[in-house]
């Protein structure tokens, strides 16, 4: 089935990202330019070696240290101008790479330095995206890009990036988050923000069960009420292996209310939260038919893509167009914009396309 599979359908193919975040999928030849007009000192200034920096730096095997390496794209994005081209440029090469669907997270609070309000930050990140969107469209690689607006665990402005995210939810904005270090941070410390959200009946994911076990994942969905978990992978810490895997009760509600994993296989390889792909809970969470996605969290630090996530996946599992399709619709499924519209995109754009490469010749 491998070989049936090449890299360039793969980027053909119609994906659906819902985790990545804007301040960690800079061109890196974007970072150096808009580090040459802020006066920001980088590790490098050549944009090949400063691609592999940013790849090596984050293969630390520790959240908080692969955290280090945004004090390089932050630095980096905090004037209107920066941000507008950042989150353009972020359209364009997601729409490049065959993604028609992105939910890109961004915490606005990190882009003050500078002297920009909160409500600037957003609308130069929207309108970006809305830039890049239509070029996207221009060049027949249509897209549609929604935000997420991320408050920091440690910090405590999660109130008021949640205020934030709520005034901007008819012009951009699809969701609210939180993320930063995890140890030490629980969810529960944000409860305000998460009720306050869901009197609003708004969205949210949250960070939780990659640095940090079962106690983070069970709070941010019993406590706060996530409608989905940024990484969720130790949720397999729930789960006693063999051939009748036992799902013990919070893995089991997790599957049995499908409440959708936002699995990132290279970026929790790096943060230590897997041994390698090939180790990746990934392919058991798969089997057992929990609402797995696959994303890719941070493209500048793990030197990714969704097309080369998903080639990993085929490589590392053998997975074919069936399973691509899975994840796929597993991940427009779990999307944050209205059902119709989901299912707008289920059935006319990505049904059709893997349908395609389902029946056509030499496909098993
Ligand atoms: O995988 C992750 N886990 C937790 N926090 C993260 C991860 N990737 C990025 N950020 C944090 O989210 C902020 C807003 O985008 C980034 O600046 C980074 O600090
Ligand atoms: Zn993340």
């Amino acid at each position: 089935m491998v070989a049936t599979i090449r890299y360039e359908d793969i980027v053909q193919v119609p994906k659906a990202l819902l985790h990545d975040h804007l301040d960690g999928g800079l061109r890196p030849a974007t970072v150096v330019e808009l580090a040459a007009e802020a006066e920001h000192e980088l590790p490098t200034t050549d944009p090949e070696a400063l691609g592999r920096w940013f790849v090596d730096a984050a293969n630390s095997g520790s959240l908080e240290r692969y955290l280090e390496t945004f004090a390089h794209t932050v630095g980096v994005m905090q004037t209107a101008s920066s941000l507008r081209r950042v989150a353009r440029e972020c359209a364009l090469d997601l729409a490049g790479d065959g993604v028609v669907y992105a939910e890109v997270r961004f915490a606005p609070e990190l882009h003050l330095e500078r002297g920009l309000n909160l409500d600037e930050v957003v609308a130069a990140v929207i309108a970006g995206f809305d830039e890049g969107s239509a070029l996207a469209a221009a060049a027949g690689t249509p897209i549609r890009v929604g935000a997420l607006l991320t408050a920091m665990r440690h910090a405590a402005r999660s109130q008021e990036i949640a205020e934030l995210a709520v005034r901007y939810r008819d012009t951009g904005v699809v969701g609210f988050d939180i993320a930063g270090a995890e140890a030490g941070f629980p969810p529960t410390r944000h409860l305000d923000a998460f009720e306050y959200l869901q009197r609003e009946n708004f969205h949210f994911t949250i960070h939780a069960g990659e640095a940090f076990g079962l106690p983070s994942i069970w709070q941010a969905i019993q406590w706060c009420g996530a409608d989905r978990l940024g990484h969720g992978v130790r949720i397999v810490d729930d789960i006693t292996p063999g051939p009748e895997p036992v799902l013990g009760r919070l893995a089991a509600y997790v599957r049995d209310k499908r409440i959708p994993l936002e699995l990132c296989p290279s970026s929790n390889v790096q943060t230590g939260a897997t041994p390698s792909i090939a180790e990746h809970p990934i392919g058991l969470l798969r089997d057992l038919r929990f609402r797995v996605t696959v994303n890719t969290d941070n493209r500048l630090m793990s030197g990714t893509s969704m097309s080369r996530e998903m080639a990993l996946l085929v490589d590392t599992f053998g997975y074919g167009w069936r399973e691509l399709q899975w994840l796929t619709i597993n991940a427009m499924k779990s999307a944050f914009i209205p059902f119709d519209q989901r299912l707008q995109i289920i059935d006319e754009v990505i049904k059709p396309a893997y349908g395609r490469l389902l029946t056509g010749p030499g496909r098993p």
